[in-house]
């Protein structure tokens, strides 16, 4: 079944609305670039709040490895997804740590599929190239690279998942700017419509 990642999540309250639409993922951003940053505290008391089935992401752009196991750890998030240039090695060693959504721009998913298949650890991501900007990616163009298994981001909201889960079988869909009334304030009638987009789909057709 395709998992649906709600991202951007800033407060318990919008945390409590995406777990209750059916979101199976919410990301908390700690990059300080972004108009959605979040304290580990708050991105914590959300955990809280949604109980234990509902997966927390941390979300790193171009971070430290003592800063993003820092936060990581004060925010009690159980993986983490890095965004930005970043070397495999650096990759490997928050890795050692926490499960890792690796971001990747579709220029580099050949070689980034290349590095980490197989690699139960990491797990690719293919996003536009200005994270959060809500521009969405040539889904057809990527079809004969998309790695099985890969997730799927950049301008996806409830008017396109369903085509673009239909054309590229990701196994998971993340999204953010397309879900809120402004920056870092979600917009609970698109968070819910984008979940019931997503389910509405039939998912990938390779075992998982
Ligand atoms: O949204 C941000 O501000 C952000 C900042 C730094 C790293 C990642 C960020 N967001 C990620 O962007 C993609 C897609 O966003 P959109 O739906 O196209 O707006 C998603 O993975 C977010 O986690």
């Amino acid at each position: 079944m395709i998992r649906v990642k709600v991202c951007g999540t800033t407060s318990v309250h919008d945390a409590v609305l995406a777990a209750e639409a059916g979101a199976d993922a919410l990301g908390f951003i700690f990059a300080p670039v972004s108009k959605r940053v979040v304290t580990p505290q708050v991105a914590r008391e959300a955990g809280l709040g949604v109980g234990p089935t509902v997966a927390r992401v941390g979300v790193f752009l171009n971070q430290g490895l003592d800063e993003v196991l820092r936060l990581a750890e004060a925010a009690r998030v159980g993986s983490v997804q890095l965004h930005g240039l970043l070397s495999s090695l650096y990759v490997e060693q928050v890795a050692a740590y926490y499960p890792v959504l690796r971001v990747v721009r579709p220029a580099e998913l050949a070689a980034e599929a290349d590095v980490w298949s197989g690699d139960p650890r990491v797990t690719l991501m293919v996003d536009a190239p200005e994270p959060g900007s809500g521009h969405a990616l040539d889904w057809d163009a990527l079809r004969a690279a998309f790695p099985p298994g890969a997730w799927l981001a950049g301008g996806l909201g409830p008017a396109n998942v369903a085509q673009a889960i239909e054309t590229l079988e990701p196994a998971g869909v993340d999204a953010v700017s397309r879900l809120e009334t402004r920056p870092g304030v979600k917009d609970l009638a698109a968070v819910v419509a984008f979940v019931r987009a997503a389910r509405s789909t039939v998912g990938p057709s390779y075992p998982q």
